[in-house]
């Protein structure tokens, strides 16, 4: 770093050779990126021993000058940068970046001190370990590396996403700053958020996705104690992977259509398992597949282990293949007969039981992303210069993101009620009561997401549907939120459960 130098000094570097530029009171030596610079050479000379800041910023994500604070030579004499640097836990001082909670003016009743001390952890290592490795995954679609994995499983974030329980208990939660006896689904939901906020929709769910959502079944409903205590332990040190395999080419929300067998050997001591599974997120790394079958008088659930009659082939969905969505053909696979989760013929409400959790997740998940994709919303229409204002001056502008806000507080607000509800009622009682509501809370996000992502890619224009740069969460929240409306049921199917299931507590006499 040089002393700081008048903007008298920067002005005499002013040809493409010897190019240097100011943006926000601080000097950059562009001569030897000039040519490696995306936007071409032109358009650095034209402000060559200029201050560039509103050119900069009218195309560029702040984050650009920190990706290449080696360029940065010093600071303008006498002056100060403005820009806030974002480091590492970080919250956003744009307004709506974060929810009320987090929000300084504002109070909640639902949080304490654990649950602050979580989620400052979570950020810092969600922004130091896995975005880096997200964006480079997402991009190169391959599967997440053992050395994340294993990161997570000491900070024992895998084992927390699997919600409250007694598989918390006597560990240590990310360096201890909960005790895991008091993990409730308020640390449940941060850690989901949390772990959003790479931004990255493909990873998110080549992250583990299929174990939160098939571990728990294993712990639920698992009839022999050694097979779900050594299974948790496999999977939750990340020694194993594992997915829930229920859909098929022949059934998606309707579950009672799979056509994939399941039938006991002549000796009776395993299952055979013939059939096929679509879209089963992470099957391509798993080593256990919680597995939805046709058994003699219903439908049954099997822990079914991999073997070389277990053939998995990568799907190529419109989201990257880092999250590992996969084509399964079980071909006479075998599993142990105590394999079986729940009864023999009475595997739906394994499933459905499973299905809460899942669709919370799902909803906290896309709510965290609708606030990012607000954020860079404000803070673009805060840069972006057009007809010489910026673009949050015209009204039509606010309009939409006034519609953005009321949808991301919205969800947020009936979220948090939903989760104060879940760590007042009993798991068994939740299906009866919080399947419903959680099922419309999921389509509600989703539906929303839809209006957010439309909105947002027109406030972006053509960077909204761009890779890359300026727009790219955008981009990829407008081409993946879709995702959200169809995984863990369907938008139409959830609402069509949420009213169903208030239909059962309709009262008779009330006409
Ligand atoms: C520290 C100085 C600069 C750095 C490190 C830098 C870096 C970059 C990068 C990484 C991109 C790719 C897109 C993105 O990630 O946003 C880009 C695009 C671009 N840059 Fe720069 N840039 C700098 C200064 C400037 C300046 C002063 C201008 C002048 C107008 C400029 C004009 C452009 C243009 C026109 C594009 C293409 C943007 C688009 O298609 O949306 N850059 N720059």
């Amino acid at each position: 770093m040089k002393a700081p130098l008048t903007r008298q000094e920067v002005a005499k570097h002013a040809s493409e050779e010897d190019l240097w530029v100011i943006v926000d009171h601080k000097i950059y030596d562009l001569s030897d990126f000039v040519d490696a610079h995306p936007g071409g050479s032109v358009v650095l000379t034209q402000f060559a021993g200029q201050d560039a800041t509103q050119a900069f910023y009218n195309l560029h994500r702040h984050d650009v000058l920190q990706k290449y604070s080696g360029l940065c030579i010093g600071n303008v004499e006498g002056e100060k940068p403005e820009v806030i640097d974002p480091q590492p836990g970080d919250l956003s001082q744009v307004p709506y970046a974060e929810p009320l909670w987090l929000t300084p003016q504002f109070t909640s009743p639902y949080y304490n001190d654990s649950h602050r001390r979580l989620q400052k952890a979570m950020r810092v290592f969600v922004e130091t370990h896995v975005t880096p490795e997200a964006i480079e995954k997402e991009r190169d679609g391959t599967s997440i590396s053992q050395a994340l994995i294993d990161k997570m499983a000491d900070a024992n974030i895998l084992a927390m996403r699997l919600g409250p329980g007694a598989h918390l208990h006597n560990r240590k939660l990310l360096g201890g700053v909960v005790d895991g006896k008091d993990y409730d689904y308020f640390h449940d939901m941060i850690v989901s958020q949390e772990l959003t906020r790479h931004n990255q929709r493909g990873f998110q769910d080549g992250n583990m996705a299929g174990m939160t959502i098939s571990l728990t079944a294993v712990r639920q409903w698992a009839n022999d104690q050694e097979l779900r205590e050594r299974v948790t332990e496999e999977v939750l040190s990340g020694r194993k992977k594992m997915s829930l395999a229920i859909t098929e080419a022949f059934a998606g929300s309707d579950v009672a259509g799979i056509k994939t067998t399941a039938q006991l050997s002549e000796d009776g001591k395993e299952w055979i398992i013939n059939g096929t599974k679509k879209w089963i997120t992470n099957g391509i790394f798993s080593d256990y597949f919680v597995v939805g079958c046709k058994t003699a008088k219903g439908f049954s659930v099997i822990l079914v282990p991999k073997t070389d009659d277990v053939e998995v082939k990568l799907i190529k969905t419109s989201y990257s293949t880092a999250a590992a969505t996969t084509y399964i053909e079980f071909n006479n696979a075998r599993a142990p007969r105590n394999h079986l989760l729940g009864e023999e013929d009475k595997g739906f409400v394994v499933i459905m039981s499973n299905f809460n959790h899942e669709r919370f997740m799902m909803a906290a998940m896309v709510g965290r992303w609708m606030r990012t994709v607000l954020e860079e919303c404000l803070k673009w229409s805060h840069q972006r210069l057009v007809f010489g204002k910026p673009l949050i001056s015209q009204p039509v502008i606010r309009f939409k993101l006034a519609k953005m806000i009321s949808l991301v507080e919205a969800n947020q607000a009936w979220l948090e009620q939903t989760v104060y509800q879940m760590n007042h009622m009993p798991y068994a009682t939740q299906s009866t009561h919080l399947s419903g509501p959680i099922g419309l809370l999921k389509a509600y996000a989703t539906r929303s997401a839809h209006e957010v992502a439309d909105e947002a890619t027109n406030i972006f224009g053509g960077r909204g549907i761009t890779q890359g740069g300026m727009g790219s969460v955008v981009e990829m929240f407008h081409r993946t939120y879709k995702f959200d409306a169809i995984l863990g049921g369907a938008e139409e199917v959830l609402m069509d459960l949420g009213v169903r299931q208030a239909m059962k507590f309709m009262p008779k006499a009330m006409l």
